[in-house]
């Protein structure tokens, strides 16, 4: 049945207006003022925003790390993504060393495809380079649409990829179309330091901090920078969380290098002194990069604002405080690093953001779905509200005030990292591709109902934008 959202406060990464969505087939058929449909369902959204369906362009459902995996999968965060007003995700499919890359994407459809409830994609870890490797990845990003590319530089004898490798992946990418990512720390040194710390009896979570210091996520953004310019190619990079990293990117944009960077909420809110709290509590917080000391955030918020970041991914990777968190009790190097934030992402940043003076609504949007929409292939069927675009959709209520807590998140896991935070504003209802998966703030959807996004290369809306008419046509 088409559906007429009525009377709501639609809001895109350009636009903020009173109107009216009319929905056919899934898709946005028509937008205007005082629409009618007879046949239509009608949902009132007066005093509430619609919002395109938020795009979170970096989890991690399912997935091993750490000794253990974790403990959210593609149904509880989907729904949880769906209860935050996130409608699609790109999910990180790991590969692993020796192994076609085809084996490692099949593993990812068949965690996801029967579960999802939102719609979703993959980006591929690469963690080696070899001549199987290299025959394959063309045909991955040609038949999975699988255009991502990402490469560690930190994890050593995990998943840490040497210069070569970044540098031949940012090559594959020029050619390809791709967008490689890059999780930015020096694995080396920070190995060492680590060896260092434990030597010396140092074992509690906030050296888990202070052995993976800002200079070192500073020093290998710029490398990174510095081999994308060499390759000619196209790089973001994933949770940066320091000045010295912002900096960097800074530097390589004004350049007029394709550099594109992502923090997340926890680095915006949260800070290194959280690392300390007693009881072995501060594992709750363990993530690399590292939460910082607090000045950083405003830098961060600085560069989301003028542009020097483009995109907030949640980096969901949650992991339970019992038994897992605590397979590091002895040892912060085993901590699994990572923390439940799929669901509170897109709240937070509007409380934080929009609520707090710091980001007009536009920016949010374009910070919450429409600049990863169009990094990662999927924009305009994606993270916008155009006539043709994919219906999804989030009412917004912004007069509710609430607190983030385990008690009422719908993650499995057994903390919520922004516990008692006041935010202001709740998705009250969420459409994918027209059909609700939230309905006055309950859950109607139906695992299994997500599809997987086959998404384009990089530059290519770009490329069509400026396709020209065929000899002879009207254009
Ligand atoms: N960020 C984090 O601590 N865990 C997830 C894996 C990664 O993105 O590095
Ligand atoms: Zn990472
Ligand atoms: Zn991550």
């Amino acid at each position: 049945m088409r559906k007429l959202i009525k009377s709501g406060t639609i809001v895109t990464a350009a636009d903020t207006y009173i109107g009216d969505i009319l929905i056919d087939n899934g898709l946005i058929a028509m937008i205007g003022i005082g629409l009618n449909a007879n046949d239509a369902e009608i949902v009132d959204a007066s005093g509430c925003y619609v919002f395109p369906g938020g795009v979170d362009p970096h989890t991690h459902l399912d997935m091993p790390f750490g000794g253990t995996v974790t403990r959210d999968d593609f149904e509880s965060g989907t729904i949880a993504a769906a209860f935050g007003g996130t409608t699609t995700i790109v999910d990180f499919c790991l590969t692993a060393k020796g192994k076609p890359l085809a084996d490692a994407v099949q593993t990812w459809h068949a965690k996801s495809g029967d579960k999802a409830v939102i719609d979703y994609g993959f980006h591929l870890m690469v963690s080696e380079v070899t001549d199987d490797v290299l025959l394959e990845l063309p045909r991955i990003i040609e038949e999975e649409g699988i255009t991502s590319l990402k490469v560690f530089m930190a994890y050593k004898n995990v998943l840490q990829a040497d210069d070569g490798t970044l540098y031949r992946m940012l090559q594959v990418a020029k050619e390809q179309g791709a967008l490689v990512m890059v999780h930015a720390e020096n694995g080396d040194v920070i190995d060492y330091l680590i060896r260092e710390a434990l030597a010396a009896g140092n074992t509690a979570p906030i050296y888990h901090a202070l052995t993976r210091p800002a200079v070192l996520e500073g020093e290998a953004t710029g490398r990174a920078a510095a081999l994308t310019e060499l390759a000619d190619s196209q790089l973001y990079v994933v949770h940066v969380t320091c000045a010295e990293a912002v900096w960097k990117i800074a530097e390589a944009r004004k350049k007029g290098l394709r550099v594109y960077g992502e923090t997340c909420p926890q680095y915006l809110v949260l800070d290194q002194t959280d690392l300390e709290k007693p009881d072995f509590e501060g594992a709750k917080y363990v993530w690399s990069p590292p939460l910082r000391e607090k000045w950083n955030q405003q830098v961060l918020w600085d560069a989301l604002w003028n542009g020097q970041l483009q995109a907030v991914g949640s980096d969901q990777c949650s992991f339970d405080f019992k038994g897992q968190k605590e397979l590091g009790i002895d040892d912060f190097s085993k901590i699994p690093n990572g923390g439940p934030t799929i669901e509170d992402r897109f709240s937070l940043l509007y409380s934080e953001g929009v609520h707090k003076g710091r980001l007009s609504i536009n920016k949010f949007v374009d910070i919450i779905a429409t600049a990863g929409a169009k990094l990662f292939g999927l924009f305009p069927q994606k993270g916008t509200i155009a006539i043709g675009s994919d219906a999804d959709i989030v009412i917004f209520d912004p007069s509710v005030e609430r607190t983030l807590s385990a008690e009422t998140h719908h993650m499995k896991v057994d903390y919520n990292a922004f516990e008692g935070m006041q935010v202001f504003g709740e998705p009250v209802s969420v459409l994918v591709r027209g059909e609700f998966v939230i309905r006055d703030r309950a859950f109607v959807g139906k695992p299994g109902s997500g599809r997987y996004l086959h998404r384009r290369r990089f530059g290519d809306a770009e490329k069509q934008a400026v396709k020209k008419p065929p000899a002879g046509g009207s254009g």
